[in-house]
C-alpha cells in the first residue's frame, strides 16, 4: 500500500464520520447561506497574457508525514492575515486532519480573515468533500489526479465549477498531465513530491511544465527551500508557487512571501517573454 492509498483509507473514515453527522441534503443547504466564492482563476493572473507575475499560494501546514510537527500555529487567521500582507495570491489551508493536523475550523478562520480565494486543501474523494469546502466558504478545491479515476476527476471538476468554485489540479507525471488537460483542467499543479513516496525530486517540473496548454495556470507545488528555488520555478515555467514548509518554518512569513513573489517575477522577467 502506497503512502496516498493509506492517506485515503483514513479520509474515508473520517469523511463518513461527518457524513453521519451532516447528511448531504442538511450541508447543500447551508451552501446557498455563504458568501460568493472569489475567482482564484483570476487571482493566480489566469487571464493576463503573457502573465508577468509569479502568483505565491501560502500554506497553512502544521505537520506533514513526511516531516511530522513543522510549526504550532496558535492562530491560523494571523498567519493568513500576515501572507496576504506580504502578497500572497492565494492561502492554502490543509484541513485533513491525521497526517496533516488540519481542520474545517482552520479553514473557516482563515477565510473570514482574508480578502483573497482560499484553497481547502484535502484529499478530495467523493462529492460530500466539494460541497463541504464550498459550505465552509472555501473557493478552491484540491483534485489529485493520482487519486481519482478519470470518471471522478471529471464529475468532480463538473461540480466545483457547477458551485462557482475552481479546482487546484495536481499531477505528477505526463500521463497525469495529459489526464488533467483532456478533462479541461484550467488551473494545472505539478507536485514534486510523489505522494505514493514521500519523495522530493525539484527536477522534475521542468520538462512536465513545458507539457501543459498555456491557457492553464501552471503551479509549482512542494519543495520551496528559499528565494532561489522559487526563481527556478518560474525561470522554467511556473506561474504560481505553493509554499508551505518553508513559510510556517520561518519568522517573518510576510516577508518571505514578498521576497518569493519578487525573486519569481525578476526570473519571469529574465526569460524574456513571460507565458
Ligand atoms: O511544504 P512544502 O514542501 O512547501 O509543500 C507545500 C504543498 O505543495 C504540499 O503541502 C502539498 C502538495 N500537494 C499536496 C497534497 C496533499 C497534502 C499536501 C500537499
Amino acid at each position: 500500500m502506497t503512502v496516498l492509498d493509506d492517506i485515503i483509507v483514513g479520509v474515508r473514515e473520517d469523511l463518513e464520520a461527518r457524513r453521519a453527522e451532516l447528511p448531504l441534503e442538511q450541508l447543500t443547504e447551508r451552501v446557498a447561506a455563504v458568501a460568493a466564492p472569489r475567482d482564484a482563476y483570476a487571482a493566480l493572473g489566469g487571464p493576463a497574457s503573457p502573465r508577468t507575475e509569479l502568483k505565491v499560494i501560502s500554506e497553512v501546514k502544521r505537520k506533514s508525514p513526511s516531516k511530522g510537527d513543522l510549526a504550532q500555529i496558535t492562530d491560523p487567521a494571523d498567519l493568513a492575515r500576515r501572507y496576504e500582507k506580504g502578497g500572497a495570491a492565494v492561502i492554502s489551508v490543509l484541513t485533513e486532519q491525521r497526517r496533516f493536523g488540519g481542520s474545517l475550523a482552520d479553514l473557516d478562520a482563515v477565510r473570514d480573515a482574508v480578502d483573497i480565494p482560499v484553497l481547502r486543501k484535502d484529499f478530495t474523494v467523493d462529492e460530500y468533500q466539494i460541497w463541504e469546502a464550498r459550505a465552509h466558504g472555501a473557493d478552491l478545491v484540491l483534485l489529485i489526479v493520482a487519486a481519482l479515476e478519470d470518471s471522478q476527476l471529471r464529475a468532480f471538476l463538473d461540480l466545483t465549477h457547477r458551485l462557482g468554485m475552481n479546482a487546484l489540479v495536481e499531477t505528477h507525471t505526463a500521463e497525469e498531465i495529459e489526464r488533467a488537460v483532456a478533462v479541461g483542467a484550467r488551473i494545472i499543479g505539478v507536485n514534486v513530491r510523489n505522494l505514493k513516496t514521500l519523495d522530493v525530486d525539484r527536477s522534475i517540473f521542468a520538462s512536465l511544465a513545458e507539457k501543459i496548454p498555456s491557457e492553464a495556470v501552471i503551479i509549482a507545488e512542494s519543495g520551496v527551500r528559499n528565494a532561489d528555488d522559487v526563481a527556478d520555478y518560474a525561470a522554467n515555467g511556473a506561474n504560481a508557487v505553493l509554499v508551505g514548509e518553508a513559510l510556517v518554518i520561518g519568522n517573518a512569513p510576510e516577508q518571505a512571501v514578498a521576497d518569493f513573489a519578487a525573486a519569481g517575477a525578476r526570473a519571469i522577467a529574465d526569460r524574456g517573454q513571460g507565458s
